[in-house]
């Protein structure tokens, strides 16, 4: 655990980065810093490893404060990535993410042999160990950043906007990569960003910094967005926090509507009457394995409606349908991927599917509703039911 008592850091000229900053960072587990520009966050991370040193109060590892460490020592015990990878432009991938085992004296085969284990695990191809850092894409060369600040298999690895510097689709990427490795490796992560919704992706707790260097609210992601601390938190987390709540309510409690699936081989008669029966305005037609092969419109089968009429022998699957749009999974999505599928969709429905892409059912938007109200007036407003899918944040 990473302790700050009362941490202060005024800078030469009395600048306050940091003010009487007190929480406590569980091993483990990914804390963000988040706030505006000039809160204090990269000082806050740099009082950790002593790349800055704090003028009052206690900041302690497990129980030692950092102070009485040598820095080197200390920082051997504590990974570093920082934007833009920050690698060693005249040194190969593998000699770059071997640095520090170098430094540690380490055999040549060795601290290489390490170096490509790391290179698998954060998903580099060993083609590319013999490159140098120009010869790579920066979603790559930040994958290199956190290979080498893990060569040395610290507890602690410390990041500062380690994904600010690539675009959005790869720093989903590279997101999704860490919570992955996170599952595996559990080191005890603090995380610096300005990006809320990357702090919220990643972050097991999350500390929102204000300006002036003070700690506005330490509290899960969950419990962040259901309840901010003041209109400063509210404000910073942005007027769309209800919906990106949604995040961390599994959709598997929806109901999910099965009566208006019908087969491809099923006549058009037979669908008219399903349409009837269920008064559903839209079919979902399946193929021959149970996966959704697009929409069909009630209308289209109505007799009495104005249209070119259809043969009430030909098979549904033969008629043009419309595109399913995208589907969530009800095993492992949220809510909030199953409001994205409905709101994507042509017939306003969002089709869930199981892991091996059967269709499990069908969600119309009143019971998306039904649910969304639901996470809205829970009783005691503290987040999300047991099961809550992390992977789908
Ligand atoms: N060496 C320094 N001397 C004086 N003031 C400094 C120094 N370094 C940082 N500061 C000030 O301390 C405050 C906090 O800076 P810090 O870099 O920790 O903020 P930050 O939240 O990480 O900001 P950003 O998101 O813009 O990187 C700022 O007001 C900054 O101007």
């Amino acid at each position: 655990m990473i302790t700050f008592e009362g941490v202060t850091k005024r800078y030469p000229g009395g600048t306050v980065a940091v003010d009487r900053l007190s929480l406590r960072i569980p091993s483990g587990r990914t804390t963000v810093f988040v706030g505006p520009s000039g809160c204090g966050k990269t000082t806050s991370l740099r009082m950790i490893n002593r790349m800055i040193d704090h003028t009052e109060g206690t900041l302690a590892i497990d129980g030692t404060d950092v102070r009485e460490v040598d820095p080197v020592l200390l920082r051997r015990g504590i990974g570093y990535v920082i934007q833009q990878a920050g690698l060693f432009p005249h040194r190969t991938i593998l000699d770059n993410i071997a640095t520090v085992p170098f430094l540690l004296g380490w055999k040549r085969g060795r601290a290489r042999g390490r170096a490509r284990e790391l290179m698998e695990l954060v998903g580099l191809t060993p083609e590319l160990a013999k490159r140098y850092p120009y010869q790579l894409s920066g979603g790559q060369q930040q994958r290199v950043g956190v290979a080498r600040a893990l060569a040395a298999d610290p507890p602690v690895l410390l990041m500062d906007e380690p994904f600010s510097a690539v675009d959005p689709v790869v720093r989903a990427s590279l997101q999704d990569e860490l919570i992955r490795l996170q599952s595996e490796l559990h080191k005890t992560i603090v995380f610096v960003t300005h990006d809320i919704d990357e702090a919220v992706k990643v972050g097991d707790t999350i500390a929102v910094l204000r300006p002036g260097g003070r700690l506005a609210q330490f509290d899960t992601p969950e419990k962040l967005l259901a309840e901010p601390a003041d209109d400063f938190v509210e404000t910073f987390l942005g007027y769309d926090r209800g919906v990106r709540r949604l995040s961390f309510f599994p959709a598997r409690q929806l109901r999910l509507r099965t009566h208006a699936l019908v087969p491809q081989t099923a006549t058009a008669a037979e669908a008219g009457a399903t349409a009837a029966r269920t008064e559903e305005p839209w079919l979902l037609v399946l193929d021959g394995e149970r996966r959704p092969r697009g929409w069909l419109a009630a209308a289209r089968l109505d007799p009495s409606q104005d249209h070119a009429p259809v043969d009430p022998a030909t098979p549904v699957g033969e008629l043009p349908l419309t595109s399913y749009g995208h589907v969530f999974q009800v095993g492992q999505d949220s809510l909030r991927a199953a409001l994205d599928a409905a709101v994507l969709s042509p017939a306003g429905r969002a089709v869930g599917v199981h892991e091996d892409g059967t269709v499990a059912g069908v969600v119309a938007q009143t019971d998306l509703g039904e649910a969304i109200w639901a996470v809205g007036n829970e009783d005691d407003g503290t987040g999300p039911a047991e099961g809550a899918p992390d992977a789908a944040r």
